[in-house]
């Protein structure tokens, strides 16, 4: 990717697509493109078909979805669906068309099975049945895989594909119910803090594990693998690089996850478990083997990563 190339960042307000936005601007990438949600309706098919053919962008950063934690996953499934398979499609088509030369998909780790082998290789994908709380978003997230797959095999394009692991960072969304666990319990003990409650309730038992990749680095990953050379991607020694891990490769039960943020918060209370709401699936661990050979690298810790979201919050969140 050169400096003057025109780059189209769809979800540009979001977590991950307000990330890569400050990404390439910090490495001077000059000519970037973006439109709100209210501006252009991704899951509108004419919308998109006219916005490709008027602003012919050369790459496109695909980080545009409807996007939720366990609770709005498991609540609202056909909004999971319908708009991930209808942004995917319009998007990757309308690249396709207007012959851009490289598009990056953004998946979730959630496409794995439920009962995955850990840690969790590229190719376990569709090889048993998913995590039912966002079965419908990891289906709408396949698809966008095998929509990549099927336009490079037939059209010869250059779609990739990464899949991350849970995100967190600054520009969460810090909604309590629909977002996922790192912001809502940042909320909820900073809440219980400020309200000197002597409790905090987090859902599921604590058993659950999950890893957790700061943004800023998956913003680095998503420029990294726009940007390298293809013979490099196709020499690689797995020859199924349809879609890369992205992670930290580590992971932690959301019982040392909810201390951890007791401790960023510093909330002197209870924590107490609410274990009528599901936990998902037990563990998701990421092999990051991928990625890592290739030459990337993950650069912030967990507590530090948390230590910045937590201050975000406190300067930013309604
Ligand atoms: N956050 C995480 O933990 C993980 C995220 N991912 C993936 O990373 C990508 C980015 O996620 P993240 O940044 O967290 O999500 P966010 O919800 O923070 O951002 C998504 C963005 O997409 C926009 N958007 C949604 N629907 C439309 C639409 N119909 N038309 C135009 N814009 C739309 C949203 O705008 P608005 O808010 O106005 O609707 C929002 O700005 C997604 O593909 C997600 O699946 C993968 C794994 C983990
Ligand atoms: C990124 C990922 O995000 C979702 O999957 P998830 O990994 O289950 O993510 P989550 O952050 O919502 O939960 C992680 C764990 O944490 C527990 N938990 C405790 N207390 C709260 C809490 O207050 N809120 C939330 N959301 N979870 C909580 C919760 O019970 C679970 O065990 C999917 O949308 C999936 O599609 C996807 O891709």
């Amino acid at each position: 990717m050169q400096l003057n190339d025109k780059i189209y960042i769809a979800g540009h307000q979001g977590l991950v697509g307000s990330a890569i936005v400050r990404e390439l601007k910090n490495q001077n990438f000059k000519n970037l493109i973006y439109k709100t949600h209210n501006e252009l309706d991704l899951t509108n098919q004419q919308q998109v078909a006219n916005f490709f053919a008027k602003k012919k962008p050369q790459y496109v950063f695909l980080a545009a979805a409807k996007v939720g934690g366990i609770y709005a996953n498991n609540e609202f499934p056909a909004d999971f669906i319908y708009n991930n398979l209808m942004i995917e499609a319009n998007i990757i088509h309308s690249a396709y068309q207007n012959k851009i030369k490289r598009l990056l998909f953004l998946g979730s780790s959630c496409i794995y099975p439920k009962y995955a082998p850990q840690p969790i290789q590229e190719i376990y994908l569709l090889t048993s049945t998913l995590e039912p709380t966002n079965e419908p978003y990891a289906i709408a997230k396949i698809a966008g895989i095998k929509l990549c797959e099927s336009y490079n095999r037939q059209h010869n394009t250059d779609f990739r594909s990464v899949m991350p692991t849970n995100l967190y960072g600054i520009g969460d969304n810090f909604y309590s119910k629909n977002s996922h666990v790192i912001p809502a319990l940042i909320r909820r003990f900073h809440e219980a803090k400020i309200n000197n409650a002597n409790e905090v309730a987090v859902w599921g038992t604590g058993k659950a594990m999950r890893e957790f990749l700061y943004v800023d680095d998956m913003a680095k990953a998503c420029i990294f693998v726009i940007s390298f050379n293809k013979n490099t991607y196709k020499n690689n020694t797995d020859p199924m690089l349809s879609h890369i891990n992205i992670g930290t490769g580590e992971d932690i039960t959301i019982k040392q996850l909810a201390e951890l943020i007791k401790k960023v918060t510093r909330f002197k209370g209870k924590i107490i478990w609410n274990d009528k709401i599901p936990d998902g699936t037990l563990r998701k661990r990421l092999d990051i083997n991928k990625i890592s050979k290739l030459g990337w690298q993950v650069t912030t810790s967990l507590e530090d990563g948390l230590d910045k979201a937590y201050r975000w919050f406190m300067n930013n969140a309604k």
